[in-house]
């Protein structure tokens, strides 16, 4: 028999027994679904008494009892479920690998076939092995021979003697490929030479050695990757949050998983990555989300905003500064010192009028000793003003305004406070009495609560204090400011706060000032914290989110030659880094063969970079890039509008990056009637199929079949920090990019070597 008529045989067999299991899976789903329903009509026995505390407390046990039941009812549901789509999965492809390992000091050799998920057919007989089972890292990680891999009990010795791939399509093998490679070039040249899509895929099949790493890595409390623009970085971590998932099972869900993303269509992009695998997907957000959730009340500066202001001299200075380890460690230092002087209060105000003085809570905020630490110090003070707050409204029931409201209540209101308590006063005064307190209750309600979220604390004023002190803090001269520099800058944000807006520099800080008053311990549940385009986030930003998240273990990844918005600061992220995490428990790691582009694109993209981090092109041959430069606009648009239908009848998907959104716009305005193009205007919208039109910063961790950089002009690109922008726009594409310019090309670009483009 041929290798082939033998694998078929065994797939026929396999796929026998996974029509078995679905079999019976179905039966066990009828079955859950029965005894859910039984559940359910349980409920017709709750029967909702209330009379008495006692029977209050009888009907709320009887109701929680259901709900337990449901849960586990619904708990085997789902899994049978779970279960059902697992198959189903496993019947579409039930693997796509083998390796035979012999272990050493075993005499048998295993075949062991790797797939989606594991499926066995009774206890131990492994027919299917996960790709996450600690021996299918064989397969990714090298080629035949002795090998090492990580078991949870330590390492193991094993000798692999075959390393097999399958495409498999409708139960029949098309292709059997043995390699004694780790995963072989032709097959992940036929993965990575698809059409995009505007949804990102899985890469299970073709995981090279070094994302290997980055998948199965459990030791690090960082984990920081460096990788050029498409060599898998967000692929290798989605795939690392399956696994995760997966080596956890049990002990971590889905919700203590948090990527932060660099914008929204980001997420929309790669939403269907972990389903793909069979699991649910993390919590995705941008840090300006995250940001706007903590402070609903404050309008933010936006990604857009940010991007386009490009501020200069001294004012980038100071935004520069405040983005700075030093600035976060001159916060904490000025922290502290409120321990002593300086909190900024609000009083507390009672229908309008004053009843705890500022300067009676500063009073009880000093008066606990010097070892209060600012929570306790901030907690002693609420318990403290809730005291006072019950004294004052005993006394309160006796005021004119509880009297007139009393008098005012209608019979229903009246009857509706009564409810639920003996209508049977033991005089006119105690129902009066009772009615009264009521009512003071509800006016205290509001005040109750702001006292309990720490409305008693200004914020705005504290954080303005911080800004004026920083002084006093930090040798303003080592960064270039002067003193009057600095001041203009406080001024600057007190006018915009004054309007409700917080600029982006100061909004991690502003945070960071808050948690560190309220003595925030950070949100303790969540586990792993991604953060993809690193290079975006400030040193400040990344040991406050080191801060937000004390329990969990950081992913992050980066390309330095991306840097967009931190620009020069980049280089010494790393740097920062390891003052935030102990190098120990650090592991850095590198990706430089890419995947995106072809290999005129790599070659020609990694030519702009000056000092770039190193970047090797996949081996994957297509057209060489072509520059056009044109006298006009116009002479663009109709250039562009050939491009377009030569893409389109080459099935091609196209984005048309342009620097700023005002360019966007004009390039909307002059394409929309020739051709069919949407534009991206937020990073809240969709990402749609189609040639779309979108500003370069959207674009970020996105790909397109096709790119075409609108207006490459030296008015448009004109400084050197634009470098990498430009890098960012052309690594975009992955099989075709086109660049227009008006009248004069950048310089950056200008410095490419002839030989890597096509000048039209
Ligand atoms: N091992 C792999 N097998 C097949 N395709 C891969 C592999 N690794 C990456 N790719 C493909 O290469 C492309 C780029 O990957 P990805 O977007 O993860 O890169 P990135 O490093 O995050 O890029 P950027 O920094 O530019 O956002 C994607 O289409 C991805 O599917």
């Amino acid at each position: 028999m041929t290798p082939y008529d033998s694998e078929q045989k065994r797939l026929d067999t396999v796929l026998e027994k996974i029509q078995d299991a679905k079999a019976k899976n179905k039966m066990q789903q009828a079955s859950a679904v029965e005894k859910k329903a039984d559940v359910e009509s349980g409920w017709k026995d709750v029967r909702f008494k209330s009379s008495t505390y006692s029977s209050l407390f009888e009907t709320a046990m009887s109701v929680r009892q259901q709900q337990q039941m449901l849960q586990e009812r619904e708990l085997a549901m789902n899994s049978a479920e779970h279960q059902a789509v697992v198959l189903d999965r496993l019947t579409e492809r039930p693997y796509f690998a083998r390796i035979d390992v012999q272990e050493k000091g075993t005499e048998k050799v295993d075949q062991i076939y790797i797939g989606l998920a594991s499926f066995s057919d009774g206890p131990d007989n492994f027919l299917i092995y996960d790709w996450r089972a600690p021996i299918s890292s064989i397969y990714y990680d090298g080629g035949l021979g002795k090998v090492t891999y990580e078991t949870p009990d330590g390492k193991q010795d094993a000798e692999v003697s075959l390393k097999r791939q399958f495409q498999i399509e409708d139960g029949k093998i098309v292709t059997i490929f043995d390699t004694d490679e780790a995963v072989g070039d032709q097959m992940l040249l036929n993965a990575v030479s698809g059409e995009s899509t505007t949804k990102m895929k899985s890469i299970v099949t073709t995981i090279q050695k070094e994302q290997n790493k980055i998948i199965r890595n459990t030791a690090a409390d960082l984990l920081f990757v460096q990788g050029a623009a498409g060599s898998g970085k967000t692929s290798a971590v989605l795939q690392r949050v399956a696994y995760l998932l997966y080596r956890y099972r049990g002990h971590l869900t889905s919700g203590q998983v948090v990527l932060f993303s660099p914008n929204q269509l980001f997420n929309d992009y790669i939403d269907q990555v972990l389903p793909e695998l069979g699991e649910q997907n993390m919590v995705q957000m941008t840090f300006y989300q995250y940001a706007s959730r903590r402070l609903p009340k404050l309008q933010l500066e936006t990604l857009q905003e940010r991007f386009e202001s490009q501020p200069t001299g001294a004012a980038k200075k100071v935004i520069d500064l405040k983005g700075t380890s030093v600035y976060f460690k001159a916060m904490q230092k000025y922290a502290q010192s409120l321990n002593h002087a300086n909190i900024k209060l609000r009083s507390v105000k009672f229908r309008g009028h004053e009843i705890i003085s500022k300067d009676k809570i500063a009073d009880i905020y000093y008066s606990f000793n010097d070892n209060y630490q600012l929570g306790n110090r901030l907690h002693a003070t609420k318990e403290q003003l809730m005291k006072i707050l019950q004294g004052k409204s005993g006394n309160e029931v006796h005021a004119d305004w509880v009297e007139n409201e009393v008098q005012n209540l209608s019979k229903e209101q009246y009857d509706t406070m009564l409810r639920d308590n003996p209508r049977e006063f033991d005089s006119d005064e105690a129902e009066y009495k009772f009615i009264a307190k009521q009512l003071v209750m509800r006016a205290f309600t509001p005040v109750i609560r702001g006292v309990n979220r720490n409305h008693f604390i200004n914020i705005n004023e504290q954080f303005v204090h911080f800004l004026k002190t920083v002084p006093q803090l930090i040798n303003l001269a080592d960064y270039g400011i002067s003193d009057a520099e600095w001041q203009a800058g406080v001024k600057h944000t007190i006018e915009q706060m004054r309007q409700g807006i917080l600029p982006m520099s100061d909004m991690t800080p502003y945070m960071m000032l808050f948690d560190l008053i309220k003595g925030s311990r950070g949100e303790r549940d969540i586990r792993f914290v991604f953060i993809d385009e690193i290079q975006d986030y400030t040193p400040f930003q990344l040991a406050f989110l080191k801060f937000s998240f004390p329990k969990a273990r950081f992913t992050m990844l980066g390309d330095l030659n991306q840097a967009i918005f931190t620009k020069e600061n980049a280089v010494s992220l790393q740097d920062e880094l390891s003052q935030l995490f102990d190098p120990e428990k650090s592991e850095y790691i590198e990706l430089t063969q890419t995947y995106r582009s072809t290999q005129q694109i790599t070659d020609f993209s990694k030519d702009i970079l000056i000092q770039g981090a190193q970047i090797d092109a996949f081996e994957r041959k297509g057209a060489l890039p072509t520059i056009s430069v044109v006298p006009t606009t116009e002479a663009m648009v109709t250039g562009i509008v050939q491009q377009l239908a030569s893409n389109q009848a080459a099935a091609e998907t196209t984005a048309i990056i342009t620097k700023t959104l005002a360019e966007a716009e004009v390039a909307y305005a002059a394409l929309r009637d020739q051709a069919d193009v949407t534009i991206i205007r937020t990073e809240n919208q969709r990402l749609v199929p189609g040639t779309i039109i979108v500003p370069a910063y959207l674009a970020k961790g996105l790909e397109f079949d096709a790119v075409i950089m609108w207006d490459a002009a030296t008015k448009v690109y004109h400084g050197d920090d634009e470098r990498q922008l430009v890098y960012t726009i052309a690594s975009r594409a992955m099989h075709q990019l086109t660049i227009f310019a008006v009248q004069e090309l950048t310089p950056l670009l200008a410095n490419v070597a002839d030989n890597l483009y096509e000048m039209r």
